[in-house]
């Protein structure tokens, strides 16, 4: 089993054979990138009663902010955060950070891209291999020190790239600290309940990835596919996007739901971690970023989780004799793993017997394209 986070794929390697598209060079869009859909697969996308719905947008000073949060977690899976404490520089620095890296030459991202059974790296998202046709968008990922792999892209001139990586992460690893300690406190569970949050409660060891998405300028957006539909193996997922839309969110009754870019705002996603240790109590969220035929488009993801060989299970505080335990414990790792063999029903494959009329993970919804 592997116990690192950069090892959790080992054992599932996914080997894309097609060629690196130069997108910026593209003026009709390839058949390998056309996704087929079928109109069911764009439900309405306003609510029945014809109202405009959108994710909570949740003040972090605000003195129900908890409440807030829990109602945003059991009825989205996914809201904005304001005033949270991340520079509006370290924003800008990110997004220019991953600008460079997005616009070197296609040869030169080439030096970096991750191997087929690893995780970090230059490339394309791994769940591309469950799905028949390319998505439009290019991704780096980021586990510890971006050192290595900034090397290779600019053997001279990496130190400010690696400085502003480091600086994220930081900061990123705070707030989601603060997220954790929010979202379990709409649960009811309290700092001694968490045994893996460490004395300080600062959940120091907890590991991260830093993944950065590129979605160019499509020649035929309504067609292609940014990012397939998915879930996050994450607990919880920290998302930057830059000032052009395309991230959505799959909400029932109302269809994929498009979070606005807000300036200076984060979006918080509920990942399948966290869906388990609540026990289905907040679901997590599907969702998938779609592109447009002016704007490029960059979002920064921060995938945080669990030390990678800590069990993840229903939290003892929510189960009694008419709340069963509805998953078995896992490891991030092994998890992640599970999630690289059987992508949307990584989620049920790891629930024990239980209700499932009650609680239909939200994968068993998962939309066919392609
Ligand atoms: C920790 C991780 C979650 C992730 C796989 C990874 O090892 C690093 C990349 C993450 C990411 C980002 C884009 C979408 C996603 C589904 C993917 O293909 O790579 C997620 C993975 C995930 O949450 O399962
Ligand atoms: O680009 C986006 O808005 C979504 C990115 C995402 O879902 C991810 O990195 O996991
Ligand atoms: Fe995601």
């Amino acid at each position: 089993m592997p116990s690192r986070l950069s090892e959790a794929f080992k054992d599932h390697p996914v080997y894309l054979h097609h060629k690196y598209l130069d997108f910026s060079s593209v003026k009709e869009l390839p058949d390998s990138y056309t996704w087929t859909t079928q109109p069911e697969d764009y439900p309405c996308p306003n609510s029945p009663s014809g109202q405009e719905v959108t994710v909570p947008v949740i003040d972090l000073h605000h003195p129900n902010a908890l409440e807030l949060i829990g109602h945003a977690c059991k009825t989205w899976g996914a809201f904005q955060v304001t005033n949270h404490g991340i520079p509006k520089r370290l924003l800008d620095s990110i997004q220019s950070a991953g600008k460079n890296l997005f616009s070197l030459p296609v040869h030169q991202k080439h030096k970096a891209a991750r191997s087929p059974n690893g995780v970090p790296g230059y490339g394309v998202a791994r769940i591309s291999s469950f799905f028949p046709k390319l998505m439009w968008s290019e991704g780096f990922t980021i586990i510890g020190s971006p050192l290595e792999h900034a090397r290779q892209l600019w053997p001279n001139d990496h130190a400010e790239f690696c400085d502003v990586i480091e600086e994220y992460q930081k900061e990123m690893r705070k707030l989601a600290g603060r997220l954790m300690w929010l979202m379990l406190g709409s649960l009811g569970i309290c700092k001694g309940d968490i045994k893996w949050a460490g004395p300080k409660g600062d959940f120091a060891g907890a590991c991260n990835a830093l993944q950065l998405n590129s979605y160019p300028a499509c020649p035929d957006p309504d067609r292609a596919m940014g990012l397939a539909p998915h879930t996050d193996s994450t607990l919880l997922t920290i998302l930057f996007q830059n000032s052009t839309s395309g991230l959505q969110v799959l909400k029932e009754g109302s269809g994929w739901v498009t979070i606005p870019p807000i300036p200076g705002a984060l979006v918080i996603n509920v990942g399948d971690l966290l869906h388990i240790l609540s026990n289905g109590l907040y679901p997590s969220v599907l969702h998938r970023a779609v592109v447009n035929r002016t704007w490029h488009r960059l979002s920064v993801a921060y995938l945080y989780g669990p030390p990678s060989n800590v069990q993840i299970s229903p939290l003892s505080q929510l189960i009694n004799s008419s709340n069963p335990p509805l998953y078995r414990p896992v490891t991030w790792s092994e998890y992640l793993g599970t999630k690289a063999k059987h992508f949307n029903k990584a989620l049920s494959s790891v629930r024990l017997c239980g209700p499932m009329n009650k609680l239909q993970d939200v994968n068993d919804q998962i939309v066919k394209m392609g």
